[in-house]
C-alpha cells in the first residue's frame, strides 16, 4: 500500500514574544503539535477532527509545506514538504471553507484560466478536467459571474473545481460545508464521495459537522492537544466510548457538580448539568437518587450521538 502522508513523531512549537513592560519582552512557547504519528494510504477518505486549538490546522499547514516542523519526520506523496514545496504544490489541492482561493473580481472562467497557467496544466487535461467538474458541480451558468457575486454554495463549488484542475493526489478540505444550506451540503458531500471513488483522490477532511464525517469517512483521526487521540473507524470509535447516555438535569439553583456514583458530570452551565452514565444503568433509579439529594426541577435523557462520542473521548 502506498502511503501518501507519513508523519512520525511530528511536532511544532510556536514561540511567542509578549510585551510585559515598555522594555521587557517575555518568550512563551505553545506546543501546537507533539509526537504526531499518522499514515494515510492512497485513496483514503479521512476525517481529521478534534476540538478547537487541537492542532489540526497546524499539522495540515505542515503537510502542505506552509509551516516547517520543529521535529519529527514528514513525507507527503514521497516528498519532503518544505524542501520540495514547489513539487508538492502540484500534487496537492486545498480548500478552505472560510476563505476563497479564487480571484474576487474575476469571473470564475478567468480564475480557472489563471490556474491553468500557474500550474502549467497541459491544455487537453485542463479542458477535460474543467468540463468534468463544471458538469458535476453544475457550474456552467456561473462561469461568467465574478466570484464576489456568487453565493457561498456556488463559491464552494468554484473552489473545489479550482483545487482539482491540476489533478492533485491529495485534497485537504477545511470546513468545506460551513455555512452551507442542506442542499449545498449534499452536493458537496456527493461530489467528494464520487471524487474519492472514481478518481481515487485521497481526501483529508477537517470539519466540525459530524454529519460530514458520518456520511463520508471510513476512517477517523481525532486530534487532541496536538497528538492523535484516536485512529480507527467511526463504528469502533462509537463502540469504544458511546456506551454512555447523558442525563440533562436542571436544578433549582446553580451548585457544585452533582456527585453520584456511576455518573460523571461532563458539562455544567448555571442550573443545568450534563451527567454521563453507562447504558446499562437503570435511569429511573439514578433519577430517584439525584432527586433525593438535590433540588431537581427537570430531567431529560439523551442517547449518545457522535458529538458526545468525541467529547467523551476528550474527557477520558
Ligand atoms: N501562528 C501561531 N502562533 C502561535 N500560536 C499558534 C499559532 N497558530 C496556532 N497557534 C496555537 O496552536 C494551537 C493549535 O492551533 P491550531 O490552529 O492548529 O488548532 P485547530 O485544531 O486547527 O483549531 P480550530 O479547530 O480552532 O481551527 C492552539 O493553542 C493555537 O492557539
Amino acid at each position: 500500500m502506498t502511503m501518501l502522508i507519513e508523519a512520525e513523531r511530528l511536532s511544532k512549537t510556536y514561540t511567542l514574544r509578549k510585551k510585559t513592560s515598555r522594555l521587557k519582552r517575555e518568550r512563551t512557547t505553545v506546543e501546537a503539535v507533539r509526537d504526531l504519528n499518522l499514515a494515510v494510504p492512497e485513496g483514503e477518505l479521512l476525517g481529521y477532527i478534534g476540538p478547537n486549538g487541537a492542532g489540526k490546522s497546524t499539522s495540515i499547514k505542515m503537510f502542505t509545506g506552509i509551516l516547517s516542523p520543529s521535529g519529527g519526520r514528514l513525507r507527503v506523496a514521497g516528498l519532503e514538504p518544505i524542501r520540495d514545496r514547489k513539487q508538492l504544490a502540484r500534487r496537492i489541492g486545498v480548500v478552505f471553507g472560510q476563505r476563497t482561493t479564487l480571484w474576487w473580481d474575476l469571473p470564475l472562467r478567468d480564475s480557472f484560466a489563471l490556474l491553468h497557467r500557474m500550474y502549467a496544466i497541459p491544455d487537453a487535461r485542463f479542458r477535460e478536467n474543467l468540463a468534468r467538474y463544471v458538469d458535476l458541480l453544475d457550474l456552467g451558468p456561473l462561469l461568467d459571474t465574478p466570484v464576489r457575486q456568487l453565493s457561498l454554495g456556488q463559491r464552494m463549488r468554484g473552489d473545489l473545481t479550482a483545487a482539482l484542475l491540476h489533478d492533485p493526489s491529495v485534497l485537504y478540505l477545511d470546513e468545506p460545508t460551513i455555512g452551507l444550506d442542506v442542499t449545498s451540503k449534499m452536493v458537496v458531500r456527493d461530489f467528494l464521495a464520487e471524487l474519492n471513488r472514481e478518481r481515487g483522490t485521497t481526501i483529508v477532511l477537517t470539519t466540525h459537522d459530524l454529519d460530514d464525517i458520518e456520511r463520508l469517512c471510513r476512517r477517523v483521526v481525532v486530534i487532541d492537544h496536538g497528538t492523535v487521540a484516536y485512529d480507527g473507524d467511526l463504528a469502533a470509535l462509537r463502540a469504544r466510548v458511546a456506551a454512555d447516555r447523558t442525563l440533562v438535569v436542571d436544578l433549582v439553583a446553580p451548585g457544585p457538580a452533582i456527585d453520584v456514583p456511576g455518573t460523571v458530570v461532563t458539562r455544567l452551565d448555571g442550573r443545568r448539568q450534563w451527567l454521563a452514565f453507562p447504558v446499562e444503568t437503570n435511569a429511573a433509579a439514578l433519577i430517584a437518587t439525584i432527586a433525593s439529594r438535590y433540588g431537581l426541577v427537570d430531567v431529560s435523557i439523551r442517547e449518545p450521538d457522535i458529538e458526545d462520542v468525541v467529547r467523551q473521548l476528550y474527557c477520558r
